[in-house]
């Protein structure tokens, strides 16, 4: 790839024919599991997608959506949506930023880059404040990889540090912060032995403080603001372990909405607001969920919400947050490769017209229109790629019987898409980019549900380990097309060049095999 003799002009696919629309639709957290009660789409009522998987056993199969298959460190990683539109996008299987954090600091790459030299440069005067997901769940971040920053940093010469953690409770189990606080706290402790001034400076939960989303409430990065730069908050606590402790006896509170703290000293003075002078990492690897503070934080002008002081700090990301804007311009992991001739990119250079409502993951990070009804309106285009986000968004509460209705609305509006590619005579391939409804319960190896100390299952938030379907149709899928027999560790990155197929093209060379084949004889 790359060479003077790459051409953008696909070639024809011998068999399947050219200029059918076709349907890419992503169930959101629509994993294959056990049936069972805890399987909110074996529960719910999806008439649709059981027809798929009952009906045609040759245009049904099962991809891997997790671990090394997405380019995650192992397989006991769970897939993210982040990582599965990647490689349903890429075509490839890509590093992905976990894997290449852990790289840089197995290597000590992370302390010899520009990134590191640049924070560096504040170590002697001023302070070190790192702001992450305090979890091990391995989507935004993970908690060995900033014990080693800190243990790194420390002895690259960082005096005083100050971290400013988010609780998780949706890629962990709700609960989980005050065990992580508990060890950070040990940790933190141990380099005080060493001389290093080093604390938990402020608080709050992943969805309430910080960690918001594509615009969506910037209330939420000012109350991470509020805590982490002023040192200003509605609850002040002398040490993070008694805040998450506290804070979650609240009716109803858990570890994603925990309300912002700071941790105070005797007199009541913030231990670690950020002043001039001062470093911050971003320890989050993902970057959705943190391209909005880095805005903050490194923008002159800014006007999202009131910041009352910005400090003249040294920032860096872990990693660069994004690529088309430079977001941040410094960071401490290099990017991945640069991912190019997605899909995406590829069928549009074919002279098709497409409709994303997908994420950006798919495109490599480039940016796509938001979700929404407009599929029906476009389905005449080429080529529609829908997200539908219920089994995931509602799985991530927790709630049951909620997760349940999610999934059947999901199943409703596959029908839907599915009348509308009967109406054009098109295609559909139906997916999903990583497992979550399928498995509310935390269960143990032999896989029965674990309970918790009075006796309750214990429900969990996250993403699961599950393989998802894909099922191709419509009426205008040429009657022989099918799933080949010979791949069984497919995943994810398969996907992409089976839906060039299903366009009429050949994928590219460099792409992971197809998934379909085309009989000749029925
Ligand atoms: O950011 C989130 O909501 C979760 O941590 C991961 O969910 P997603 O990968 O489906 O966005
Ligand atoms: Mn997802
Ligand atoms: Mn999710």
């Amino acid at each position: 790839m790359g060479s003077s003799d790459f051409s953008w002009k696909l070639k024809d696919h011998p068999k399947l024919a050219k200029g059918k629309t076709v349907a890419v639709v992503v169930l959101d957290g629509w994993g294959e599991a056990n049936p069972n009660q805890y399987n909110c789409i074996h529960v719910a009522d999806t008439p649709t997608m059981d027809s798929l998987k009952n009906g045609a056993p040759e245009r049904w199969r099962l991809v891997k959506a997790h671990g090394t298959a997405v380019g995650l460190p192992s397989d006991d990683d769970m897939g993210n949506s982040e990582v599965g539109h990647n490689a349903l996008g890429a075509g490839r299987i890509y590093a992905q930023g976990a894997k290449l954090v852990d790289t840089a600091l197995e290597t000590g790459k992370i302390y010899e880059g520009e990134g590191f030299e640049y924070i560096k440069q504040s170590f002697e005067d001023g302070t070190l404040h790192l702001i992450g997901l305090l979890s091990d769940g391995g989507v935004h971040s993970r908690f060995d990889q900033l014990q080693l920053l800190l243990k790194g940093a420390s002895e690259h010469g960082a005096k005083r540090i100050r971290v400013h953690i988010l609780t998780d409770g949706r890629d962990v189990v709700d609960g989980s912060s005050v065990g992580f606080v508990e060890s950070l706290e040990n940790d933190l402790a141990k380099l005080c032995e060493k001389d290093v001034d080093a604390k938990i400076a402020s608080g709050g939960g992943r969805m309430y403080v910080t960690m918001d989303r594509y615009e969506n409430d910037w209330d939420v990065v000012k109350r991470g603001w509020d805590a982490q730069v002023l040192g200003e908050a509605p609850h002040k606590f002398k040490s993070a372990l008694e805040a998450v402790k506290k804070l979650r006896e609240s009716p109803g509170a858990n570890d994603q909405f925990l309300p912002p703290f700071v941790i105070v000293d005797d007199n009541g003075k913030a231990v670690g607001p950020i002043l001039d002078g001062d470093a911050i990492v971003t320890f989050n690897f993902r970057a959705d969920r943190m391209v909005m503070l880095a805005k903050a934080l490194e923008y002159d002008k800014f006007d999202k919400f009131d910041r009352v002081r910005y400090p003249k700090i040294r920032y860096a990301g872990m990693l660069q947050y994004d690529g088309e804007l430079k977001l941040p311009s410094h960071y401490l992991v290099s990017p991945p490769e640069n991912i190019w001739c997605t899909t995406v990119s590829v069928l549009c250079m074919q002279a098709m017209k497409l409709l994303n409502l997908v994420t950006s993951h798919f495109s490599g990070m480039g940016t796509d229109p938001d979700v929404s009804t407009r599929i029906w309106k476009n389905i005449l285009k080429s080529q529609v790629r829908v997200n539908l986000p219920n089994g995931d968004m509602v799985g991530h509460t927790g709630d049951v019987q909620a997760t349940i209705v999610a999934c059947k609305a999901a199943d409703e509006a596959v029908k839907m898409i599915f009348d509308a590619i009967e109406q054009v005579g098109g295609i559909y391939v139906v997916t999903a980019d990583h497992g979550n409804a399928e498995d509310m319960v935390k269960r143990n190896k032999k896989g029965e549900p674990l309970l918790d100390k009075d006796g309750n299952v214990q429900i969990l938030t996250s993403h699961t380990l599950q393989p998802v379907p894909i099922a191709i149709g419509g009426p205008g899928l040429a009657p022989g097309a099918r799933f080949r027999q010979d791949l069984f560790g497919a995943g994810l990155a398969n996907v992409a060049a089976t839906v060039m197929n299903l366009h009429g093209f050949e994928a590219l060379s460099d792409y992971e095999p197809t998934l379909i084949e085309v009989a000749d004889k029925q």
